[in-house]
């Protein structure tokens, strides 16, 4: 499925490898407007196809005076003058645009990580007035400095340090920051990019997800033609609930949705699944019992990568045999697979797609995206694949998927393969683990608190310590358990419950599970952890 191009301005986002290049986009989205992320590789041609009104050079990890180091395509800044197209440097972005017109840029004395403050040192375009510019809070993560700026430019803020923090051209409609304004750290972020946007580059904020909805269904449409069968991995969370509707109504029935149990779900998670898609979704769904594979495939395996890629081609393993199975009955096999990947999972599988050469770093290979097998024979339907959790609930509301669904907390594919750590067949590991995160869960909901957390369960930790249990000694296993808020999945906080609590879900825990005689609780945030401890 291609990024979404619906109406209004359209504000293109070279990706120069930033870890923030996607705020950059959702932050644009928020402001109504049509956001678009390409790789810092893409050549004019194709830029110029978007018709960008706006193009945003973003912020990454390398130096322009190293050897090799990503840049524009000749012909640039010609492009943008010629088509009136405002362009906005964000760190990287401002090397760039210094060097590549004729400016200087160093490695710096200071460089600056972190918190700064910024001032205005005259009127500006991007701060209006400097005698009414009140100081500002930003985030700077930089090495290089501009030294020297090419004509026409000025520098129109500084840090307290005396460091650049903004140029501009006016004349040439180029602007650049030192600072990121995508992150919430830096203050006024948001309102720089509002006013920088709408009132200095004129965009018109027309984006609605309405938009995105319509598009992806004649978008998919197209992809799949008119004769063919889709299958449609549906695991009841709320990505692939929304990607399964949004698929049948583009081409109705030819749709075959497949739940599998793959031994690795939560506490009767399969026939709580099955219900709802029965009674609340009226789409038709088949249940395959893939237990066995999974877990004899899963046997005596410890590494977190290996266990997603195992389960990644696992999955894939089911849905090519049920797409055979229905061949049988249609005649014809589907060549399709649905699935409801976000630009997270895509994020942190591999080099995001914006990333050119790419040079993130894999986080974890999300089963569904880092975890498919080379030789997959599908063609992949993620009409999703641009969107944040946020957005996806709220287009699955669009689409009247019902709360039920939309309201769920997020369960990961690879389920409680990644919530045990090393081997999961390990004695009663899933047994255990499934018990203490009902717990859990069900008190989290009884205290009226599941909507406030975005995501909370139980972590099996393969680590024996000595309790005291009906005076006897006991040498067990102990519980973690994580509770987290969260916005898109990408940064989270964990959630601080009152201690009362969490002495009562400690005590349930012990009391109720033979192998536990101890409960941790897990107090960090992402970063640095991850949510999942796999
Ligand atoms: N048990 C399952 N059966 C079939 N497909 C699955 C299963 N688990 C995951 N998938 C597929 O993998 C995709 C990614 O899983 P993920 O958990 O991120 O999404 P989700 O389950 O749809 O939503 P949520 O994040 O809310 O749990 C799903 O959208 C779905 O296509
Ligand atoms: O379907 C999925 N397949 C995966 O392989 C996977 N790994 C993590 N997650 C979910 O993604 C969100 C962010 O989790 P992490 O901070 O652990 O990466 C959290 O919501 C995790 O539950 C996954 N979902
Ligand atoms: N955040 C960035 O874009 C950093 C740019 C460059 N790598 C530097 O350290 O100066
Ligand atoms: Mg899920």
């Amino acid at each position: 499925m291609e990024q979404s191009t619906a109406r209004g301005s359209v504000v293109l986002v070279l990706d120069f490898g930033s870890q923030y290049t996607h705020l950059i986009t959702r932050r644009i989205r928020q402001l109504s407007i049509c956001s678009i992320c390409l790789p810092a590789g893409t050549s004019l041609a194709e830029i110029s196809k978007l018709n960008p009104h706006v193009v945003i050079l973003s912020g990454g990890p390398h130096s322009v005076h190293e050897e090799g180091s990503p840049t524009l395509p000749d012909g640039f800044f010609e492009y943008a003058q010629e088509h009136k197209v405002s362009v906005l440097g964000i760190c990287y972005g401002l090397h760039l645009i210094v060097k590549l017109l004729g400016g200087e840029v160093k490695q710096a004395e200071r460089q600056e990580y972190g918190r700064m403050e910024i001032t205005a040192v005259k009127n500006s375009e991007l701060f209006g007035d400097a005698q009414s510019f009140p100081n500002q809070v930003v985030w700077m993560s930089h090495g290089d400095e501009a030294v020297q700026l090419p004509r026409g430019f000025s520098v129109v803020a500084t840090s307290l340090q005396g460091n650049i923090a903004a140029i501009e051209n006016s004349a040439a409609g180029i602007y650049a920051l030192q600072y990121h304004p995508e992150v919430t750290h830096s203050l006024r972020g948001m309102e720089t990019l509002r006013h920088f946007l709408l009132e200095v580059a004129g965009v018109t904020a027309e984006w609605k997800l309405q938009d995105v909805l319509t598009e992806q269904i004649e978008l998919v449409k197209a992809a799949v033609g008119p004769d063919e069968h889709v299958v449609c991995a549906l695991s009841g969370g709320v990505d692939s609930t929304v990607a399964a509707t949004l698929v049948h109504r583009a081409i109705g029935d030819r749709l075959h949705c497949v739940f599998v149990d793959n031994g690795l779900c939560r506490y009767k998670e399969g026939e709580r699944v099955m219900g709802t898609f029965k009674s609340d979704l009226h789409l038709p769904v088949t249940c395959v019992d893939a237990t066995d594979m999974f877990l004899s495939r899963l046997k005596g395996v410890v590494d977190p990568e290996k266990k997603r890629k195992i389960i990644g081609a696992a999955f894939i393993a089911v849905f090519e045999e049920f797409s055979v199975q229905l061949e049988k009955e249609l005649g014809k096999k589907p060549t399709f697979l649905v699935q409801g990947t976000l630009y997270p999972d895509v994020i942190e599988s591999c080099p995001p797609p914006g990333s050119g050469k790419s040079h993130s770093h894999t986080i974890k290979s999300h089963h569904n995206v880092g975890g498919l097998p080379a030789d997959m024979q599908f063609k992949l339907v993620e009409p999703l694949k641009w969107l944040f959790k946020d957005e996806v609930r709220k287009l699955g509301a669009l689409l009247e998927v019902p709360d039920s669904f939309l309201k769920r907390h997020p369960f990961p594919g690879p389920g409680l393969a990644v919530r045990i750590l090393g081997d999961v067949t390990q004695g009663n590991a899933l047994e255990t683990i499934r018990l203490a995160d009902e717990i859990f869960v069900n008190s989290i909901r009884e205290a009226g608190l599941y909507d406030e957390i975005w995501q909370a369960f139980a972590v099996y930790l393969p680590v024996k310590t000595v309790g005291v249990q009906g005076d006897k000694r006991t040498h067990s296993n102990a519980v973690a358990l994580r509770a987290i808020t969260s916005e898109d999945g990408m940064t989270a906080d964990w959630y601080h419950f009152d201690s009362k609590f969490l002495a009562d879900v400690s005590s349930k825990i012990c009391n109720s599970i033979r192998d536990i005689n101890r409960v941790v609780y897990d107090i960090t945030s992402k970063p640095p952890s991850t949510v999942e401890w796999e």
